[in-house]
């Protein structure tokens, strides 16, 4: 397989590596990833995190395992193992999916290679897409607010929310960023913070119960957010808070958009309730852990509920930012998603 590189996973000499995304910003360890286990783990300590990503991770490590004179039942046990590594994000099953079809082929190691490198080298051209779609909407001084990381680090370009405020940054709009630290793992305070640091793009880091007050001094202009899944409805699955700022923009009437590739897109989903949520263990609540220790607040028995993601519906949704186009709640209404 020929040689890939992202901000947080490259393939390199016939080798796969993973950006410790749990250990930045303060750490830049990349993992050498040899085996289902790996990725496996990585996915589900969120090393490796991002709907697009964990998708081409999963797949360029499905791709290496072919190389190596893997059989073709212990390729297809890789991929429905990986299918089931984190349950909300449906690019990981669109990827495996695509990957199970290439291993019918008859010179089954070339095609899985094919298909990782064009998973790969799509979303690159996917996130382009998306941020020059997204700019259109982004008008000069704006102050976006945004939340989780949906930028390079969960994807193989420059991402998809956060891609559309790069396009935004490197048009000159003069745009300033309201930064959701987005608890409890911190990916926005952790990551976005990182990119927009690296990127020299104006940001201001906020706890995620601050938003509303922004808002109610009218200092958000515009919200951009990432999804995990989108439902044929339009209905769509985020990191878990978006729901929140979804019903605070319609109280406060800001314009809210969800920008994802159309890999995220699942109209076997007809509505919102029919995504699988997934929960996520007590202690991501109770204390923190990361590259500078191990810090615990509260209660080591403390009942804990802790869904990774919400579900915003439609209704709450000013537009879909898609790679194929800006889709208005009319289009979606129409039922739009279900033909793209
Ligand atoms: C473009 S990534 C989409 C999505 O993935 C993130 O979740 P996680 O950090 O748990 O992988 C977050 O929900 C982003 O918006």
């Amino acid at each position: 397989m020929k040689n890939l590189l992202a901000a947080s996973l490259k393939y390199q000499d016939n080798q796969l590596f993973v950006l410790d995304q749990y250990a930045l910003p303060h750490q830049e360890n990349w993992r050498l990833c040899q085996s289902v286990a790996d990725m496996e783990s990585l996915i589900k300590a969120l090393k490796i995190r991002g709907a697009p990503l964990i998708g081409i991770g999963a797949s360029l490590l499905v791709a290496h395992l072919a190389s190596e004179q893997q059989s073709k039942a212990q390729l297809a046990q890789a991929i429905a193992q990986l299918r089931q590594a984190r349950p909300t994000a449906v690019n990981l099953m669109h990827c495996m999916d695509k990957m199970s079809i290439a291993l019918e082929q008859d010179d089954y190691e070339l095609a899985l290679q094919r298909c990782a490198e064009a998973i790969f080298e799509q979303d690159i051209a996917l996130c382009n897409s998306m941020a020059n779609f997204g700019n259109e909407l982004v008008q000069e001084g704006d102050n976006i607010l945004t939340h989780c990381n949906t930028g390079a680090l969960a994807t193989a370009g420059i991402g998809t929310a956060l891609g559309v405020i790069y396009k935004a940054h490197q048009a000159n709009k003069k745009i300033h960023v309201w930064v959701d630290e987005t608890r409890p793992l911190l990916q926005g305070g952790r990551l976005t913070a990182y990119e927009l640091e690296r990127w020299q793009v104006p940001y201001t880091l906020i706890c995620d119960n601050m938003a509303a007050s922004l808002m109610a001094a009218g200092k958000v202009d515009k919200i951009f957010v990432g999804a995990d899944r989108i439902a044929a409805n339009g209905d769509f699955a985020n990191k878990v808070g978006t729901y929140n700022l979804a019903v605070l923009a319609k109280h406060h009437g800001i314009e809210f958009y969800v920008v994802a590739p159309t890999t995220t897109l699942d109209i076997e989903c007809e509505n919102g309730a029919a995504i699988v949520i997934e929960q996520r263990d007590a202690t991501e609540v109770t204390g923190v852990s990361g590259s500078f220790g191990q810090c615990q607040w509260a209660p080591s028995n403390a009942q804990v509920f802790n869904p990774a993601f919400d579900v915003t519906p439609a209704e709450l949704v000013t537009g879909w930012v898609l790679d194929t186009g800006i889709y208005s709640p009319l289009d979606v209404h129409s039922g739009v998603l279900r033909f793209l």
